[in-house]
């Protein structure tokens, strides 16, 4: 008999199988709001000009950086494997670091009361974890709220984690794509190490140099001193090489190519803005038209939030509304990705979502 009789078909991913679903459906006003990558105002991905000059290379992207600290952090970090997670966080998440045997919990992040930061519930939970504990954190445009805490907000949570001894592990997806501006968006994960946290980064590079299906990532640790790096860092390679010996060149010297060349690492900062752009563009015309639709409901957060995805509140049954009878496809959470939103589909969207809240 089969080795594998025993083993059950797994259910599609919750983001990915999105996609999926809106490729079966040949319905002409078909929308993918699903998978937060970036696609021009036709629809279509966008080869960056910038990334257009350079070959193109390989590498794992954020998934495979977040593992590879995921595994490091279960082998060797010298308290509990407990990993605190914002609630919502990305999907993946979840399944990522228990495969890697470290325990998810959660903190309170976001108010579905104001579609905003439950800046209260966060401190107060992040206040409650345990000593020396591992916090997760995105360091903007948070996947799936869209939601950031403020500048003066990010301060007041250095503090209390410097506080309470926590072990800072940061998942930068999206710099660029919250403000339009790599440095802005940076300005969490350069504060923690301004204010002497030894952070963990996992950066990934598929959304920013559009550079998806190339794989290309890195994952960071700050360390102590140059020897710590060294022994951190011989621990690392140890790990990575039974996972995949090598990470692929390709992809890390378009990347390295991109932020080494002055001309290239400016033309690259002003194609970022540009997607940014498009994006902040899109969530200001989807909620105009709300309300042009007659729509009494408060939009306000269409716009206040940022980055790839807005997080609509709309309801399950909302959603299941949207893509039964109007072929617009969604995360079964009300997460939309912002970069699906055309010029073009717009008016369709605002008038559906109209139809399946009013
Ligand atoms: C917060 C976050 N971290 C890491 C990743 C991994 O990115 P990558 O470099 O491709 O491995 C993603 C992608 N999440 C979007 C893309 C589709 C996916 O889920 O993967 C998404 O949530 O739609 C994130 O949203």
């Amino acid at each position: 008999s089969s080795w594998w009789s025993h083993v059950e078909m797994g259910p599609p991913d919750a983001i990915l199988g999105i996609t999926e679903a809106y490729k079966r459906d040949q319905n002409p006003k078909k929308i993918n709001l699903g998978a937060g990558a970036y696609r021009d105002d036709n629809g279509k991905p966008y080869v960056l000009p910038s990334v257009r000059k350079n070959a193109t290379v390989q590498g794992i992207s954020g998934t495979g950086s977040l593992f590879v600290g995921a595994q490091f952090l279960s082998h060797h970090f010298p308290s509990s494997k407990d990993i605190y997670l914002p609630t919502p966080t990305w999907g993946n998440h979840i399944p990522l670091f228990k495969l890697a045997g470290l325990t998810t919990k959660s903190y309170r992040y976001y108010d579905p009361k104001t579609c905003g930061l439950d800046f209260k519930g966060l401190v107060e939970d992040v206040s409650n974890i345990p000593e020396r504990s591992i916090i997760l954190l995105h360091a903007c445009a948070h996947n799936p709220t869209g939601v950031d805490p403020k500048p003066e907000q990010w301060e007041e949570l250095s503090t209390l984690i410097k506080k309470k001894n926590l072990f800072p592990f940061f998942d930068m997806a999206y710099q660029g794509f919250a403000s339009g501006d790599l440095t802005r968006d940076a300005h969490a994960v350069r504060l923690f190490i301004k204010d002497g946290h030894n952070i963990a980064l996992s950066q990934s590079f598929a959304k920013n140099m559009g550079l998806y299906g190339e794989r290309i990532g890195a994952f960071t640790l700050v360390a102590s001193n140059k020897d710590e790096a060294a022994r951190t860092l011989s621990q690392l390679k140890i790990l990575i090489r039974p996972m995949y010996s090598n990470p692929p060149i390709y992809g890390a010297r378009i990347v390295n190519e991109i932020l080494s060349d002055p001309e290239l690492r400016k033309e690259w900062l002003r194609d970022v803005k540009g997607m940014a752009d498009r994006i902040i563009s899109v969530r200001t015309k989807l909620h105009d038209n709300l309300k042009k639709n007659g729509s009494t409901r408060n939009w306000s957060h269409i716009t206040d939030q940022i980055g790839m995805f807005c997080y609509t509140g709309l309801k399950p049954n909302e959603v299941e509304r949207l893509t039964k009878d109007f072929h617009i496809y969604l995360t079964k959470d009300g997460r939309i990705s912002m970069a699906g939103v055309t010029s073009k589909n717009v008016e369709y969207l605002a008038h559906a979502m109209h139809e399946v809240t009013k």
